[in-house]
């Protein structure tokens, strides 16, 4: 590679991501190629069933470059909400509610079943209370309500960027036209949220998992890093590979919902984020997140149709709503909840519930 594409490469104002780890081989499409090409098209939904993460090329298209430019002030916006501190941000710690929206202060979630807490904090900003359409909003950091139209703006985005993702899978899927677009619908009350997470360096002397091996349990994921330490294990050797940050890409992952909908077909890979590697281990980790579900009410059924596998003959998927299959495992793994064995199961992978190989997830 030259010199010059190795510029484009690196983050600037970021010690580099090193050249000798073993990295994983997420394939490389583009926004602006995908509206118009087959082959990108067809590489989309190949990603989605054999890895379940891929990179998406923004830059190019109008609505990429929006969500570049929203996602890069969103990276400023979330160094002033952090400084914030915690005694100030515990005040929107909305776990004792129920509730995964606001704030998780580091070291409140366990990363894995022995009980070893996270070091990471995070804040889980709801489509709907940015959208201006929640039932019963919560109250939000003074950062963020400064920032609000920021948010409601980078909210419609990024769900305008992963409605063309779920366009794209539809139709390979072969299912009705719009199927999964209709099932997340921006209008319809959903999980959907920004997430802004902040890891601290670690230690050299203590390096421990920043975030626990886990999959995703909504449908789509837009992910922003420029800081490593995202991992992903492979299936095909199960080992741990790390994603390289790429400017000007977003990462984009499946959740569980949508290996529920297709029967298995589609791919939600397990991943989790450790300290940052070489010369970056010293940075402070800023992640930017968008996580996509389906809407509250939708019924967690397999689709009908197309190359979904059909179910067997008298097998019979549950009654559950969308809203009760995510809050289930949403708020398993937080200090204080009881973290069963099954549950820590069932937070790591819904492939055992679809009869499906586990990989392993509690490293
Ligand atoms: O910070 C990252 O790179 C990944 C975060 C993640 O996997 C999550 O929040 O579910
Ligand atoms: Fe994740």
């Amino acid at each position: 590679m030259s010199s010059a594409n190795e510029s484009l490469e690196t983050f600037p104002t970021l010690p580099p991501f090193p050249t000798d780890i073993p990295t994983a081989p997420l394939l490389r499409l583009s926004l602006s190629e995908l509206g118009k090409s087959e082959a990108q098209s067809a590489s989309l939904f190949t990603a989605s069933k054999d890895l379940g993460f891929f990179y998406l090329d923004l830059r190019g298209d109008q609505l990429g470059d929006t969500l570049l430019e929203e996602s890069g002030r969103l990276f400023e916006v979330s160094k002033s909400l952090f400084d914030e501190g915690p005694e100030e941000l515990e005040r929107f710690d909305y776990s004792e509610q129920g509730s995964y929206y606001g704030y998780k202060g580091l070291g409140k979630k366990v990363v894995d079943a022995k009980g070893t807490k996270d070091r990471n904090e995070f804040y889980n900003a709801g489509k709907d209370d940015f959208l201006d359409q929640s039932p019963a909003p919560f109250a939000h950091p003074a950062t963020l309500m400064k920032n609000k139209p920021l948010l409601t703006s980078y909210t419609a985005h990024a769900h305008e960027l992963l409605t063309r993702i779920l366009g794209h899978l539809n139709t390979h899927l072969a299912v009705p036209a719009s199927t999964l677009p209709r099932l997340h619908d921006s209008s319809l009350t959903s999980g959907d949220h920004i997430r802004f997470i902040r890891a601290p360096p670690q230690p050299p002397s203590d390096l421990a998992t920043a975030l626990g091996a886990h999959t995703d349990f909504g449908s789509l994921t837009l992910l922003f890093n420029r800081v490593g330490g995202l991992q992903v294990l492979l299936p095909t050797t199960n080992t741990w590979a790390y994603v390289r940050p790429l400017p000007g890409h977003a990462i984009v992952n499946l959740g569980d919902a949508l290996v529920k909908l297709s029967g298995g077909l589609l791919r939600s890979n397990i991943h989790r984020v450790v300290a940052p590697p070489g010369e970056q281990s010293t940075s402070t980790r800023y992640s930017l997140v968008y996580f996509m579900r389906p809407g509250d009410d939708v019924p967690m059924k397999r689709l009908e149709g197309g190359v979904v596998p059909p179910l067997a003959e008298g097998e019979i998927d549950e009654d559950v709503t969308s809203k009760e299959w995510i809050s289930d495992k949403a708020m398993a793994g937080r200090v204080g909840v009881a973290m069963e064995e099954e549950k820590y199961k069932k937070r790591i992978t819904n492939r055992a519930e679809l009869g499906l190989e586990v990989g392993e997830g509690s490293a």
